[in-house]
């Protein structure tokens, strides 16, 4: 069989611009892109590229060539589902914050009723794609809902992970280390694995398509995201030490990422990792781990994220400390609020827990982010829940112009690793600033010679100058 027209349900991060890039490399295949999100969608069609709802270097291009020839968005689920032979499922699966499971698993409400809405409204055989990052076994509670709900059709589940990052989105869709896909091991699984392989196979070497058994596939997904986290948790705990002992972490990292056993990759220490994925995806191996008793498993891996609220909260310790023990009244300007650079999304960044931790000191935030919206930087906040929103408000201002922000600050903290902080005018923002100017790079971005030789303090994760 040969897929001809895609629904993909869920506009989001992945959603979007996998199913743009799908669209543009395949001409022949009609995509739909569908979300109950009217907001989201609408901002998908809109005309003004730059208004697009996913901020991805590269995605405006993708989405100006091939919307209206061949990719569409619509908040018309039913419909396109009806005209589908193949539904991608890329709604979000965020850790469970209520009842069993609660801040470990993940919530799998959407993709149930996903599930439910595709027996009820599919008439002819359909491929279903789990393009969400799902619990391992998930494939086998979609396809009983699809069986036991339906209107007597045939469906094959195959699994089909997505490993893109965000900030290099397109980059990743277009030439993936590997694309993998998990079905089953039947003549009518290996049908459909086979349709999904050619047409990745559209601009991806074959010999970068993987096909597995499903449960391999859903569990390959969380191994990966798990070995990444793991190794910025490692690299992070050597930072601490790094500082204690006057090692450079930089001159680590380079050191252990030439062994080529371990590689180069994913060894910059950070104020810690953030993103939509890490921390769910382990909670969640955790929790699949505790749930067939197997409790060392759990808890290797619990330290991974337990390493990652250290790092976080070590980062505003020693801003509290080195301003004299009090932030109390200071302002304390934050350059960036993604939780990396390139993106616009913040979900779990470093900068919340940061500032979250800063405010309870009653320290006067002042926030610069290139990408962000002041309302995003007032809902993450929210979301905590930690103290009355007009506190939040009173207290967190977020500002337009870089230099504005900085001015008359007590001390600077980056949070996020944008390339234009590298190119401001240090010596004119240390001019405006009170002193002792303090920096404090949770990104090791900045060029600290030249910063000392201005004038600032500096501390800089992993380098053994911190003021303890
Ligand atoms: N963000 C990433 O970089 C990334 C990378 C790889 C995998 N993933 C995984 O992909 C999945 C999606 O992540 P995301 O970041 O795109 O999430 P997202 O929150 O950006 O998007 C999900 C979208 O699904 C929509 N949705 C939810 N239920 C729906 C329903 N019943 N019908 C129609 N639309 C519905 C929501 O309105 C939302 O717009 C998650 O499982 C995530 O773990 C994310
Ligand atoms: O050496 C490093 C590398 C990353 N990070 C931080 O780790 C977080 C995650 O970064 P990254 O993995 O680049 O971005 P994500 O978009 O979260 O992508 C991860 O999560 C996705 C969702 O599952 C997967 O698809 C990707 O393969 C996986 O890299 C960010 O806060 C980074 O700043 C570091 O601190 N040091």
């Amino acid at each position: 069989m040969k897929i001809k027209s895609i629904c993909c349900i869920g506009a989001g991060y992945v959603g979007g611009p996998t199913m743009a890039v799908i669209a543009q490399k395949c001409p022949n295949v009609k995509v739909t892109v569908v979300d109950i999100n009217e907001a989201r969608i609408a901002a998908w069609n809109n005309e003004d590229l730059s208004k697009l709802p996913v901020y991805e270097p590269g995605l405006d291009a993708i989405v100006k060539d091939a919307r209206g020839r061949n990719l569409f968005f619509s908040t018309n689920v039913d419909a396109a589902i009806d005209e589908a032979d193949t539904i991608f499922i890329s709604v979000n699966t965020p850790t469970k914050t209520y009842g069993k499971g609660k801040g470990m698993a993940a919530d799998l409400k959407y993709i149930e009723l996903c599930a439910r809405q595709i027996a009820r409204v599919a008439k002819e055989d359909k491929i279903v794609v789990e393009k969400s990052t799902l619990p391992v076994r998930t494939a086998s509670a979609i396809k009983s809902i699809l069986d036991n709900t339906g209107n007597g059709v045939q469906f094959q589940i195959l699994s089909n992970p997505e490993f893109l990052a965000e900030g290099t989105a397109i980059e990743d869709l277009l030439k993936p280390d590997r694309v993998l896909i998990g079905g089953e091991m039947t003549a009518e699984g290996e049908k459909a694995m086979q349709a999904l392989v050619d047409l990745y196979a559209s601009w991806v070497n074959r010999d970068h398509i993987l096909t597995t058994n499903v449960w391999s596939s859903e569990l390959s997904k969380l191994t990966a995201n798990a070995f990444l986290a793991q190794r910025v948790s490692s690299i992070n705990a050597m930072s601490e030490i790094c500082e204690k002992t006057g090692a450079n972490v930089a001159e680590v990292s380079k050191a252990i990422g030439m062994d080529s056993r371990i590689g180069p990759k994913f060894l910059s220490s950070s104020v810690g990792f953030g993103g939509s994925c890490f921390q769910k995806d382990i909670l969640n191996l955790v929790y699949i781990a505790k749930s067939y008793g197997l409790d060392e498993v759990a808890n290797y891996w619990e330290q991974v994220v337990l390493m990652n609220n250290h790092q976080k909260n070590r980062f505003s310790d020693n801003i509290i400390n080195t301003l004299y023990n009090t932030v109390s009244g200071k302002k304390i300007t934050f350059l960036g609020w993604a939780f990396k650079k390139d993106t616009n999304d913040t979900r779990e960044s470093a900068a919340i827990t940061v500032a979250d931790n800063l405010l309870n000191e009653h320290a006067k935030i002042t926030v610069y982010d290139p990408k962000v919206s002041e309302e995003q930087i007032f809902s993450d906040l929210e979301y905590l829940n930690s103290r009355d929103p007009k506190q939040n408000r009173a207290l967190l201002k977020v500002e337009k112009d870089p230099y504005l922000a900085m001015k008359d600050a007590h001390a600077i903290a980056i949070l996020t690793e944008w390339d234009e902080f590298k190119a401001y005018n240090w010596q004119k923002i240390y001019d405006h600033m009170l002193k002792p100017a303090f920096i404090f790079d949770g990104r090791r971005l900045l060029d600290h010679e030249m910063l000392k030789s201005i004038g600032f303090e500096c501390y800089e994760i992993g380098t053994g100058n911190a003021s303890q």
